[in-house]
């Protein structure tokens, strides 16, 4: 489904503030693939993710997506496929909207640009998909009314709805506390099988990148350091996880630094 060869991502080249984030990067992601990213801060998690839906350039490498060239498809041509969610709950949802306005807006997406009126029948649809929200009755309430946990939880909804062939997922569920945190992520898990999802996750905990999904990459200093699946990630404990990272990781430290986990 996506094919990433030999990206490379420098920010300001021929700077002193010359920076390697993503350093020959060769990904393959099959569909249906559901992925969490761990790495240190820095090691060019969310760079990727910039490089996937567009928002930077790549300096070196090709993406292929779907077998179409994308490398230099501008970002809101890959948000027609590509969905990102962020850490910021406010982010992909309008407050000063309506749950119904901004429900309408993500279906437009999802039908491709195609105009659509809100009528009671939509109005009901829209009820019956805010039901596992908790939200069914709220639809022209403001969003920006919404706790971070229900908006967190309406954005990922609208997300599905925009009909993306991968979701990205830059640890949406950090700023939330334990108890939504676990309500988006039981949401992200059931519309991830529902709407037959490729999900890439980076998250910071370690017990939860084991998991959740069926393949684990860990990133270090901009290169995938190492990527497991199936029998060989079900296998997998945190301490193996930090054994692993510590062994494979390019720089010695002495400690661990807590670099992996929250
Ligand atoms: N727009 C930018 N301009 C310059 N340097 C950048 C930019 N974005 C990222 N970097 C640098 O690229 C490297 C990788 O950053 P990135 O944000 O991808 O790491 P990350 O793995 O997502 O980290 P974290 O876990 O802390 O979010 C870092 O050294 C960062 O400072």
């Amino acid at each position: 489904m996506l094919d990433l060869s030999n990206i490379t991502k420098v920010f300001n080249p021929g700077t002193v503030n010359e920076k390697i984030a993503l350093e020959n990067i060769n990904l393959h992601v099959n569909r249906g693939d559901v992925i969490c990213i761990i790495g240190s801060n820095g090691s060019g998690k969310s760079t990727l993710f910039n490089i996937i839906s567009g928002t930077y350039p790549v300096t070196n490498g090709k993406i292929i997506f779907d077998e179409v060239d994308i490398t230099s498809s501008p970002e809101y041509r890959r948000a027609m496929t590509v969905g990102r969610i962020f850490q910021d709950p406010t982010k992909g949802t309008a407050a000063n909207m309506s749950i119904e306005d901004n429900m309408i807006t993500a279906m437009t997406k999802g039908m491709k640009g195609l105009r659509i009126s809100l009528n009671n029948e939509k109005r009901k649809m829209f009820s019956e998909l805010l039901k596992p929200i908790g939200l069914e009755n709220r639809l022209k309430d403001n969003v920006g009314l919404l706790s971070g946990g229900q908006r967190q939880a309406l954005t990922l909804l609208m997300t599905v709805m925009s009909k993306p062939k991968m979701i990205l997922l830059d640890e949406h569920t950090a700023a939330l506390d334990p108890r939504n945190a676990q309500i988006v992520m039981d949401l992200t898990e059931r519309y991830i099988k529902e709407y037959e999802l490729t999900a890439l996750t980076v998250t910071h905990n370690m017990q939860f990148a084991i998991d959740f999904g069926n393949r684990l990459i860990m990133m270090d200093e901009g290169s995938i350091i190492l990527d497991v699946s199936g029998e060989q990630k079900a296998n997998l404990t945190v301490d193996e996880l930090v054994r692993r990272f510590k062994d494979l990781r390019k720089k010695n430290f002495d400690d661990d630094e807590g670099l992996l986990t929250d």
